[in-house]
């Protein structure tokens, strides 16, 4: 037998409406009451702190003082009293002095507790010996001095570790010199906590530094269609202090690809993680094309830092408007899916098919500046081909140069030397990743032109230093993620960079939406073999 249903109450009956409006007409008259009456507490709120403060006083007063002192303010009073307009002034200064004690201060900024203090002060003690001179009259740094002079503002996060430090430094410390801010950083980063990574500002100007810690960049951003201009590659995604543009990704494709297979459209992911979301990120964008001072790139890393992931993001950027050339030194196959694709016309990793490849790689930049010279003098725009541009990508070509010397053969590297050095009057663009170990293997022509850098995975500050030619701005990662590391392009500022996901989708422990999303980029299959199209190309 089915339950009756339960009669609905009547929340707001009309029975009701009296009482509420009441209620509303005593909370109005109490408001204007307030309003009212609020200059007349804040006096008679004023007037009794002064009170107290004067009963104080006269409390603390020793005995021998008071008849003095009671004398001075009756014969004080006589005079004003007898001044003309003095009972008036007096007045309206005693009811000037209780407004000023009686207003409401706003609560004072919570400190940062007895921990956070001692945090502080044994921060000030450890950049004692940096700040502080001798000769010095007024130390801003001293041992045993007051912290809070030199330490501006700072905080601290809910579990009580120092998140943000703005420190004020004497103007005759050098700071202009690399080794003794290096000195500096060193050591407030070993007293805020290695665990974590941080951003020092030095602001030379006005003689202050803020140490930032920086929360850790987004490893759930995979290869996807980034929304750029022709001519730009997204090498990867940074802080939004490092750059002024951001890009809208999605971010969680594994999310998504969960959410698709259980069937829900949205929300919640099965596993309770975040849900695939779009989010403006700030990118880290290399330009390239005629009129770009960094045509080439040059990533270094550790083996299993993420070099061969980003050739292959930039790889996925590149094909839908340029030919690309792909040297695979190791041999590993990690170039595989891009084999017979549109626009690919070759993947080589032997030595014959490499030399092969970058001697044609040669003649074709040479036939396109040629073309271009000649479109110039006759007042044209260059033709179509040349437009299209040229992308060669080479994955550890030393180990190839190693071959060849072995062999007798020419370097590889030496082919590369005129798409290198007229690469970008020609439309070509050279990408080379070489692991770290390996990079004194490199030939000077790579390194000379190759001015946009990336630094991949751990690396000491030395080695990051030499690559992109100044310091990384931030302390080293405590752990470091595949494809985490520092971009530079040309004289730039250095970025902090972790790179899309993009793996191998024929690779087994690639996860079903990551190898989705890396097939959905892939051009499709190509009408002739890449050989012809090398050689349709160069005719
Ligand atoms: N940006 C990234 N996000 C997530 N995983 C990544 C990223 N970059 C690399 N990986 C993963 O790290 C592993 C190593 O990456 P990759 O092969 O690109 O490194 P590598 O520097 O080329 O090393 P090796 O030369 O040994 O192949 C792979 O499993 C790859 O999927």
């Amino acid at each position: 037998m089915d339950l009756p249903p339960l009669p609905r109450l009547r929340l707001g009956g009309a029975g009701r409406a009296p009482f509420r409006r009441g209620r509303e007409f005593a909370r109005t008259a109490a408001d204007s009451a307030a309003d009212v009456l609020h200059p007349l507490l804040a006096l008679s709120r004023g007037l009794r702190v002064l009170a107290a403060g004067a009963r104080r006083r006269w409390a603390e007063l020793p005995g021998e003082q008071r008849g003095p002192a009671f004398f001075v303010a009756a014969a004080c009073l006589f005079v004003v009293f007898l001044l003309p307009y003095g009972p008036l002034a007096s007045a309206i200064g005693l009811l000037g002095a209780a407004g000023w004690a009686g207003r409401v201060r706003a609560p004072a900024a919570p400190g940062p507790g007895a921990d956070g203090t001692e945090r502080l002060r044994l921060i000030y003690e450890a950049l004692v010996p940096y700040f502080a001179a001798a000769e010095d009259p007024d130390p801003l740094y001293s041992h045993g001095g007051e912290w809070s002079r030199p330490f501006e503002s700072f905080d601290f996060d809910e579990d009580g570790r120092l998140t943000r430090l703005l420190l004020r430094y004497p103007a005759y410390f050098t700071d202009g010199e690399a080794a003794s801010r290096a000195r500096v950083e060193q050591v407030l980063y070993a007293k805020s906590g290695r665990d974590r990574e941080y951003l020092f500002t030095w602001d030379e100007e006005a003689n202050r530094l803020t140490l930032a810690v920086l929360p850790a960049l987004s490893t759930a951003i995979c290869a996807q269609r980034f929304v750029t201009a022709p001519g730009e590659t997204v090498l990867g995604f940074t802080d939004a202090s490092s750059v002024r543009r951001t890009l809208p990704v999605l971010e969680g494709v594994d999310d998504e690809m969960a959410q698709s297979r259980d069937g829900s459209d949205a929300g919640e992911p099965a596993d309770g993680g975040t849900a695939a979301a779009t989010r403006d990120v700030p990118p880290v964008v290399w330009r390239t094309g005629p009129r770009s001072t960094e045509p080439h790139l040059l990533v270094l890393g550790r083996p299993g830092s993420g070099t061969t992931t980003l050739l292959r993001s930039i790889l996925l950027q590149a094909l839908p408007h340029g030919d690309v050339l792909v040297v695979d030194g190791s041999g590993t196959g990690e170039y595989a899916c891009l084999g017979g694709r549109a626009g690919v016309l070759a993947v080589e990793c032997g030595l014959a098919g490499v030399l092969a490849t970058l001697e044609w790689a040669g003649h074709e930049t040479e036939r396109r500046l040629l073309a271009a010279n000649r479109a110039r003098q006759f007042g044209h725009s260059p033709p179509e081909d040349v437009q299209r541009p040229l992308w060669i990508v080479l994955d550890r070509p030393s180990a190839l140069s190693h071959v060849a010397a072995a062999d007798g053969r020419t370097d590889p590297q030496e082919l590369l030397q005129v798409p290198l050095r007229h690469g970008r009057a020609a439309n070509v663009r050279v990408v080379v990743a070489e692991q770290l170990d390996a990079a004194e293997g490199l030939s000077e022509a790579v390194r000379f032109h190759t001015r946009a850098r990336v630094v991949l995975g751990p690396a000491s500050l030395e080695q990051t230093t030499a690559v992109l030619g100044a310091p990384p701005p931030t302390t080293p990662v405590p752990e470091v993620p595949a494809g985490r590391g520092y971009a530079r392009l040309g004289a730039g500022p250095v970025h902090r960079l972790q790179v899309p996901a993009t793996p191998d989708p024929y690779d087994d422990a690639t996860s079903e939406g990551q190898r989705r999303a890396v097939l959905r980029l892939l051009p499709g299959p190509d009408a002739g073999s890449p050989g012809e199209r090398v050689a349709a190309t160069s005719t």
